[in-house]
């Protein structure tokens, strides 16, 4: 494969400004970070948050680069130069050729939105397995090829780190994806390349504030995957839209293929009825355009309603009837992290949960609220070097739904620990000016803060660890230490019974 090859075929999809040299060279390796250049590379030169990869083009000449694609003008001698209107989009569009361009043979679900993408493309996953297809997985969770489970870095990878994971599916003999698209890679186009059959949109509340500057960007972050179904050469494309969103309608507005609305209120295609919520699951009857039936799911509170909708959506869209989806939703017992109970013969109920924003935090504690049996004590923090903006809002929302809250440190990050804490205290505190019987504490050691509360929690109790989930680290400074909520949990309360 030479230079010409991978842009003559990509030469539709992106704006070149400029050609110089023999493009005839072959390419081994595409890549946009200098480090990793070998003889043979195309370096493809992106300007980033922290430096400007067209600083690294002599670096990569001087490691045996044989043709460079970049943004802004450089020199790069005899060696063959595409200069491109924008070299992140060309990341995409080249690495997809590069790797044959695997998201057209493989039927591409994108899940985006604040909440539920993880859940979501969990449950796709099942559904589409239910009626015999094999799915990868690509999230926050990990990157999942068949039996393989590679841990993920992020929960969008890279351009090129993606349409290696893409390529390798279809290597491995598989013919679907579900995968999350964060509000990051839509932004960073690290999704350009690739062509969704199914696009869902979960919910739009607050986050991110920190990378996109307000929420309208964020939103038209997100709203990307939409506007670019129908324009791309796949047919058949749909997307699946919650409609009990405010943002839902917007979202629907801008698409221009088939839409299937979700939701448990109006006159959504696809409606949740007699919805009843327990701690063992959720069960309601399902109203959609293949017919009504019953759906029997594990997973708990209202928010996986929603999260059940849109995987039913697009398993419906890839053909599955109502009794294939009411068996395959019964597969998913739980997704890790994601309101995963920790039992070691404890006589409280100990939840671990995922939920870092407002809204997330807000649904997990009504849930909690809708299934307790006496008092619910919420153990949360913040992430450092995250949106500031939420960490108030999470605290409020903390006092307002708990009886006992214990804030502690969730990544720090290069952040100083009690710094964050004291921004969500402001939170706090107003809400503790309302609600005088709400038991508060703050122990930024996380395990301490684990611990104190299970030695708190008396029969009965439900205790709500958030922010983790699946994590199995903690980010302080610089450095990742091994924690898990999960863990730490079952030690404390092995410990109380030690000491008994
Ligand atoms: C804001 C953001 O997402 N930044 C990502 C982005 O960084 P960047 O483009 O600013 O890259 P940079 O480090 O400035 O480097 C610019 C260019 O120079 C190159 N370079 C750099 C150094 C060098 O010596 N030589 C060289 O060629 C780099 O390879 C790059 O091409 O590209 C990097 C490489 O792909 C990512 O690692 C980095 O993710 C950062 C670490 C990150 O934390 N991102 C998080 C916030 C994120 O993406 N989160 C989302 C959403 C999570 C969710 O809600 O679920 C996610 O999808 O995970
Ligand atoms: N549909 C939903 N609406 C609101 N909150 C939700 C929904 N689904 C899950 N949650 C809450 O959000 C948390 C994260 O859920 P999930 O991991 O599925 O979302 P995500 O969008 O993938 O998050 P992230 O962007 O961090 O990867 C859950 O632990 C739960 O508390
Ligand atoms: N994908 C999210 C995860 C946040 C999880 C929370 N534990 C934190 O570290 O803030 C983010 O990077 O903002
Ligand atoms: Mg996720």
């Amino acid at each position: 494969m030479t230079v010409e090859d991978l842009v003559s075929a990509a030469r539709g999809q992106m704006e070149i400004l400029e050609q110089r040299g023999d493009l005839r060279v072959p390419i081994g390796v595409v890549t946009d970070d200098s480090r990793a250049v070998v003889p043979g590379s195309l370096f493809v030169a992106v300007k980033g948050e922290r430096v400007d990869g067209h600083e690294f083009v002599a670096k990569a000449l001087h490691d045996g680069a044989a043709g460079v694609i970049a943004q802004s003008p450089v020199d790069t001698g005899i060696i063959p130069l595409v200069r491109v209107a924008d070299s992140r989009k060309a990341l995409g569009i080249i690495g997809s050729r590069f790797y044959g361009d695997p998201s057209s043979r493989l039927t591409m679900v994108g899940v985006t939105g604040t909440n539920g993408k993880t859940t979501t493309t969990y449950l796709c996953k099942a559904l589409l397995e239910g009626i015999g297809r094999q799915v990868g997985l690509i999230g926050t969770v990990a990157y999942q090829i068949g039996e393989e489970v590679i841990p993920a870095s992020h929960t969008t990878p890279g351009a090129l780190t993606l349409q290696g994971l893409l390529a390798r599916m279809l290597k491995a003999g598989l013919n679907a994806v579900a995968m999350e698209v964060s509000s990051h890679a839509l932004a960073l186009d690290r999704t350009a390349g690739c062509e969704y059959d199914v696009a869902v949109f979960t919910n739009l509340t607050q986050d991110h504030l920190d990378f996109h500057s307000t929420m309208e960007e964020y939103f038209q972050s997100k709203l990307k995957l939409f506007t670019e179904l129908g324009r791309g050469r796949k047919s058949g494309q749909r997307a699946v839209v919650n409609m009990d969103d405010p943002r839902g309608s917007q979202v629907r507005a801008a698409c221009r293929v088939p839409v299937w609305g979700y939701g448990m209120t109006g006159t959504p295609e696809i409606k949740a009825e007699q919805v009843k919520l327990s701690l063992n699951g959720t069960n309601f009857m399902a109203a959609t355009p293949a017919g009504t039936f019953p759906v029997d799911s594990r997973l708990v509170g209202e928010h996986n309603v929603y999260n059940l909708l849109g995987a039913i959506g697009v398993a419906l869209h890839a053909g599955a009837t109502c009794e294939q989806v009411r068996e395959a939703v019964t597969q998913v017992n739980n997704v890790p992290g994601r309101f995963e109970r920790v039992s070691a013969g404890q006589d409280f109920t100990v939840v671990v949960d995922y939920a870092h924003t407002e809204d997330a935090l807000r649904r997990l504690l009504a849930a909690a609220h809708e299934l307790k049996t006496h008092r619910i004590i919420t153990v949360f923090g913040c992430g450092g070097d995250r949106d500031r903006g939420k960490r108030p809002k999470m605290g409020r929302a903390a006092v307002e739904y708990s009886d006992v809250v214990i804030l502690t440190s969730d990544n720090p990050r290069t952040e100083d620990p009690l710094a964050i804490l004291r921004e969500v205290e402001v939170g706090v505190h107003e809400a503790l000016q309302r609600r005088k019987d709400v038991e508060y504490h703050l122990i930024a050691d996380r395990r301490d803060a684990i611990a104190t509360a299970v030695r708190m929690a008396r029969s009965g109790d439900m205790m709500l660890i958030a922010g983790k989930g699946h994590e199995d680290y903690q980010i302080i400074g610089t450095t990742k230490i091994h924690f898990d909520d999960r863990e730490v949990a079952r030690e404390a309360i092995r410990h109380l019974r030690d000491c008994a």
